[in-house]
């Protein structure tokens, strides 16, 4: 069945993390991209359920919320365990760094550059200490990865962290030993590593 992800032309954002675990899993899919500056394409915006992207479509089926793209198209790679409570706690890392991502998203709204500085300040020295001493403890008690094996969850965690630095220009994770060897873990995975080579990153 044709498998297509439809987001913007940025390489970093929302959808990164599924296309990884599509690479990953060597899932033959079309990637089609939207450039930013053409947006909102009204004729796309429209199709859209609920007028955002990511959305992903199989066959004459499609799906919207990244988070659930991301663990559908996980499954067929075994990257989502069987046990529901392990589910339910893969569950909790995608919304535990989604929560912290809000801040970033906040920081990306913001128009005046005096309150812009500040809340950059305040996600270097204040969310990304509170969050990240977590995620770490979380990686540490559990071999390196979220769910004690790699899983879908430790995908998006890496593509959220990709996309915080990128729009903060700063390495978040500097600090976190695990959370650093886990990002190039992911980064390094077959087929991710290919797609990461092939890339080109936009400058903000
Ligand atoms: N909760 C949604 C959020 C989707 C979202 O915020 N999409 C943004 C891009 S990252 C978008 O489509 N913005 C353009 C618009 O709203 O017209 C998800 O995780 O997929």
């Amino acid at each position: 069945m044709a498998k297509k992800l439809h987001y913007f032309d940025t390489i970093i954002g929302l959808a990164e993390p599924i296309r990884y675990i599509l690479h990953y899993g060597k899932h033959k899919f079309e990637d089609v991209r939207y450039k930013r500056e053409d947006w909102p394409i009204k004729s796309v915006k429209d199709s859209l359920p609920y007028g955002q992207l990511p959305l992903y479509e199989e066959g004459n089926k499609s799906l919207n919320q990244s988070l659930a793209i991301a663990k559908y198209v996980a499954y067929y790679s075994k990257l989502v365990p069987t046990d529901p409570w392990e589910q339910a706690v893969l569950d909790a890392v995608v919304y535990n760094i989604y929560d912290f991502f809000k801040f970033v998203g906040a920081y990306l709204k913001e128009q005046d550059p005096v309150k812009k500085q500040e809340l950059k300040k305040q996600i270097l020295y204040e969310q990304v200490e509170y969050f990240f001493s977590r995620f770490e403890k979380e990686l540490k008690n559990n071999n390196g990865y979220f769910g004690g094996k790699l899983s879908w969850a430790d995908f998006v965690f890496v593509g959220i962290i990709e996309a915080a630095n990128y729009f903060l220009g700063e390495k978040v994770e500097s600090k976190y030993p695990y959370i650093k060897a886990l990002v190039q873990n992911v980064q390094n995975l077959p087929g991710v590593k290919e797609y990461i080579a092939s890339r080109k990153v936009e400058p903000l």
